[in-house]
């Protein structure tokens, strides 16, 4: 990986629930993350927009699910507050596990870094990504260069281990 590769931070976003004002859990998750750029932070570059089936399987609607990559001036922590903040804008409720979701953005990687987390702090790399294909493959479009930063594991290879039903995403 190259210098540049190792500064990347990378967002993965999620919705499967119709938000009232907007079109599509697709346009949700545009205007949020549209709202970073006023919240000290660039979006650079999206993956392509992929349909999800919901992990793990139930009969909630599909996902939209997107991986952006951004720059910021914050630290991970505080872009962390930035996500949540910008979930609660757009009517994030937090409920139970895995329920159905007006909109979710997680930090999936902020440059390389390894954080344990706690209490209001990022977990880093993101704690579950490798087992998601909703972020690996999104992940692995833009960035196939991209590694873990604890396995050192590459994205392509952390998509071809990944179960064949989840790797059913669609666009
Ligand atoms: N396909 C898909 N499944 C999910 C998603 C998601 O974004 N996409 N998010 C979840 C909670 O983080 C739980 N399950």
């Amino acid at each position: 990986m190259d210098k540049r590769d190792r500064r990347s931070i990378f967002i993965g976003a999620g919705a499967n629930l119709p938000h009232p004002s907007y079109a599509s859990p697709r346009d949700t998750l545009q205007a949020a993350l549209l709202e970073l750029d006023r919240r000290q932070t660039r979006v650079l570059r999206y993956s392509p927009w992929y349909s999800t089936a919901p992990v793990p399987a139930s009969d909630q609607p599909w996902y939209v699910n997107v991986v952006a990559e951004v720059d910021t001036d914050l630290t991970a922590d505080g872009l962390l507050h930035t996500l949540h903040d910008i979930e609660e804008l757009f009517g994030r409720i937090r409920s139970v596990p895995n329920a159905p979701r007006l909109i979710d953005l997680d930090l999936i990687d902020f440059r390389g870094e390894i954080a344990a987390g706690g209490a209001g702090k990022a977990t880093l790399p993101h704690p579950r990504m490798a087992e998601r294909a909703f972020v690996v493959r999104p992940l692995a479009d833009l960035a196939p260069e991209w590694r873990h930063p604890i396995s050192g594991l590459a994205i392509g290879d952390l998509l071809a281990a990944l179960p064949a039903d989840q790797r059913a995403c669609r666009f």
